[in-house]
């Protein structure tokens, strides 16, 4: 097959793309310039999208021996991840922008356009397995498990996707980069988000939100508790940073259980108030079988690298709805519910959708 491997210049996408070359394919590297300043983006080699990151996915492609070409979709990747991030939090929602970067960027954006260059697949480093059955399943590395931010593709997309690393552990990625000379073997893992350069979310928001004051109100008795700035520095779950200027009336500590845009509220609440055990999501996606049509026994994960716990979950409506075996806490509205079969061979993912509605 003639594919494309999108190399981000860090270790898994270097030795991806060169099992895929091993394999047999036709390999073109690319590299994604998503930063439209690639100087202000993380510095060092603790993320993607610098320039020091184009040259290193470069070099590697040269030690690979397959021709590297970079896209620059500076662009797309701010209407689509950036700018859709900010306006999430505007509306009192915790996105993900790895997930959305997934769905918008590296498996339509740059597969459509691999597409229409004649390329047959898309092959990345993430960490997450996809055989010959179809089936999109959890790294054999649970530590490094991508699955649940691949969990928004469709069938389609999955189709045309190679995931060469899903049945290696993230060690032994790194010594096979080493025996085949890859500078990038020792390259750190990337952390947090991409384009935010110092990790500072609170800032990056502010900076682009303003100050916004409103209340902090306690759910049980309305009392306004605090104030705050801008009530997307807030996540569902939150215990720390509230600053109340009141101790709650029952004296026991206060997290944080909505965000409300409307009225500019933060609400907080005790502990077993965060307690969900019916989760709605909108936007669903099926790729683990023929869509149930009717409720079904599974596993669900409500964010990354959370926790999974046993649920019956149905689709109808265009709406996934999940009834939790045992309660979860801290399920914010724009993370992905993610259902799973239980298996040996590695937890199939079999759909997902986002928790929470869009106004
Ligand atoms: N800027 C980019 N250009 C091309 N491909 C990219 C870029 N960023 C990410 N990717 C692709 O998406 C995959 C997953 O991205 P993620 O940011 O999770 O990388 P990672 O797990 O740190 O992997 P790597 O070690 O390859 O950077 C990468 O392995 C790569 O195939």
């Amino acid at each position: 097959m003639r594919v494309l491997a999108a190399m981000s210049g860090g270790v898994d996408s270097a030795v991806a793309a060169a099992r895929a070359a091993d394999a047999g394919h036709d390999v073109t590297g690319v590299h994604l310039a998503l930063a439209r300043n690639p100087q202000t983006y993380r510095s060092g080699a603790r993320g993607c999208c610098t320039l020091e990151d184009a040259r290193d996915a470069r070099r590697a492609a040269d030690v690979i021996g397959i021709p590297f070409y970079v896209w620059d979709l500076a662009d797309r990747f701010h209407e689509d991840v950036v700018d859709d991030f900010v306006a999430e939090y505007a509306a009192g929602r915790t996105p993900n922008p790895c997930l959305r970067c997934n769905e918008k960027i590296k498996f339509a954006a740059v597969l459509d356009r691999a597409v229409a260059l004649g390329f047959d697949a898309v092959v990345t480093g993430h960490h997450a397995r996809l055989g010959a059955d179809g089936l999109l399943r959890r790294s054999v590395d649970l530590a490094k498990d991508q699955s649940y931010v691949l969990a928004v593709l469709r069938r389609d997309q999955l189709d045309r996707s190679i995931f060469p690393l899903g049945d290696s552990t993230k060690a032994q990625v790194r010594a096979e980069a080493a025996e085949r000379g890859l500078a990038v073997a020792e390259k750190p893992d990337s952390h947090d988000i991409c384009f935010i350069a110092d990790g500072d979310t609170r800032r990056f928001l502010a900076e682009r939100l303003g100050e916004a004051p409103g209340d902090i109100v306690d759910a049980r008795t309305g009392a306004v508790l605090g104030a705050h700035s801008g009530a997307y520095a807030y996540t569902v779950g939150q215990r720390r940073g509230l600053a109340l200027r009141e101790p709650a009336p029952d004296g026991r500590p206060r997290y944080v259980l909505s965000i409300t845009p409307v009225s500019n509220t933060v609400t907080v609440g005790s502990a077993e108030m965060l307690d969900v055990s019916e989760v709605a999501a909108d936007r669903p996606v099926w790729t683990g079988g023929p869509e149930p049509d009717g409720p079904i026994e599974c596993e669900v994960q409500l964010r990354a690298h959370g926790e999974v716990v046993p649920a019956t979950v149905e689709v109808a409506g265009g709406r996934m709805l999940a009834s939790l075996r045992r309660p979860a806490r801290g399920v914010a509205a724009g993370q992905a519910l993610v259902a799973y079969r239980p298996d040996p061979a590695g937890d199939v993912v079999l759909g997902s959708a986002t928790i929470g509605t869009r106004d």
